[in-house]
């Protein structure tokens, strides 16, 4: 198989799809594999680090692109990336499509197979590739709202933990999973008030007894979110509902509620984002301002620790690229049902039905398209 990997283009993206230690693995069971010039520099991996690995350096992108048969990248293809995909190609990424209908018909437009690294799933009801860019970006969310929240960023010029006689500042975190828990812990551990708000229970009684009432647990209801947008310094969303449009969870309204140098931190963006004001934004420039509230809501926040998102992410991709590149995507999909969930568009076709829903399209069954 003919193996690509572009360098990303992404503002500020500096992961790279495949490490040398991939490159070595898919060289060795006889692949060609071809990495754009530089496209690992920002990971900490030189072209040269490649050539050892067996792999062949292009510096002509258009090369690259039309000798492909399978594209490996880590962001949603940019408009000039649509653009070169053709029917040739299976493209696998992350692809948050529910959040960009142009996106969307740009894909189907090109004829390409399209697999999404966040709608592959696991046997334990997990999101495998999502999940490690989940970790980072909770583990982020902290950082970059104790940031936000310093007098100069726009914030109330509170401290996360207070100081002997006072209160330290009370963080929500909306939504309990993997980028709920890994801020929550980031919060725990720099001695906030930690309150996490989700609508499974089974998740809350994981959490609680995890962190033996360390972590407040709130079941997630309109009230729960009206009181937390009133009395939080930092509200953390970090809800999904695989594949679909985040939901509005924090209104209008509610945010004209809260308190004036408060931060709202929306790692839900790549689904469209789950504040009702919420807008991408990139790590150039990170945050806005509505109603005194600071904004967070970088879409590719793990982008900014490429040396530990890259060797996060690619060693959970790794085996199913082996997959592709050995059995081709239609034997790879056909042999593994939690593989086969991550095909969103193949052949001008929507084949996830989220996606489809988000946009008012017809959604094909992906195990009719495998066969
Ligand atoms: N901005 C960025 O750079 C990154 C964003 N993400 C995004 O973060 C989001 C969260 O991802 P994960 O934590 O991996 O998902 P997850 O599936 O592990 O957790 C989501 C949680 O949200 C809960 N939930 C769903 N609807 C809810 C509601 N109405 N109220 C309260 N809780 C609700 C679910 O029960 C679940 O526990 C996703 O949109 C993901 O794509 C992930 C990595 C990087
Ligand atoms: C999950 C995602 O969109 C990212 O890591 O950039
Ligand atoms: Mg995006």
């Amino acid at each position: 198989m003919r193996v690509a990997v572009p360098k990303e283009i992404k503002n500020h993206e500096y992961r790279v799809a495949l490490t040398p230690t991939g490159a070595r693995e898919l060289t060795a069971r006889g692949h060609e594999v071809s990495v754009q010039a530089s496209a690992g520099e920002g990971a900490g991996f030189s072209d040269a680090n490649y050539e050892a690995a067996g792999a062949r350096i292009e510096a002509d992108v258009d090369a690259l692109w039309q000798s492909a048969e399978l594209v490996l990248k880590v962001k949603e293809p940019q408009s000039d990336e649509v653009a070169r995909l053709t029917p040739q190609h299976t493209l696998f990424t992350y692809l948050h499509l529910a959040a960009e209908e142009t996106l969307t018909r740009g894909l189907m437009k090109s004829g390409a197979t399209c697999i999404a690294y966040e709608t592959l799933t696991d046997a334990h009801g997990g999101l495998p590739l999502l999940a490690p860019m989940s970790t980072v970006a909770g583990r982020m969310a902290v950082q970059a709202g104790a940031h936000s929240l310093e007098k100069a960023q726009g914030g109330a010029g509170v401290l996360l933990p207070g100081v002997p006689g006072v209160a330290p500042a009370s963080v929500t975190v909306i939504g309990g999973g993997v980028v709920g828990e890994n801020a929550a812990r980031m919060a725990l551990g720099l001695g906030a008030d930690v309150t996490i708000l989700d609508k499974s229970l089974a998740r809350l009684e994981v959490l609680d007894d995890r962190y033996q009432g360390r972590i407040k647990t709130v079941y997630s209801t309109a009230d729960a979110l009206d009181s937390a947008a009133r009395e939080s310094d930092m509200v953390i969303g970090a809800v999904l509902i695989p594949g679909a449009a985040a939901p509005k969870l924090i209104t209008r309204d509610m945010l004209s509620n809260m308190k004036p140098g408060s931060v709202l931190v929306d790692v839900a963006i790549d689904q469209g984002g789950c504040f009702e004001t919420s807008k991408p934004t990139t790590h150039a420039e990170p945050t806005y301002i509505v109603d005194g509230v600071v904004h967070y809501c970088v879409a590719n926040m793990p982008g900014a620790v490429a040396r530990t998102s890259t060797q996060g992410l690619t060693n959970a991709t790794l085996p199913f690229v082996l997959a592709l590149a050995d059995k081709g995507w239609k034997q790879a999909l056909k042999d593994d049902a939690h593989f086969l969930p991550g095909l969103n568009v193949h052949a001008g076709q929507v084949t996830y039905q989220a996606v489809a829903d988000a946009f008012g399209l017809e959604s094909v069954d992906p195990a009719s398209v495998v066969g």
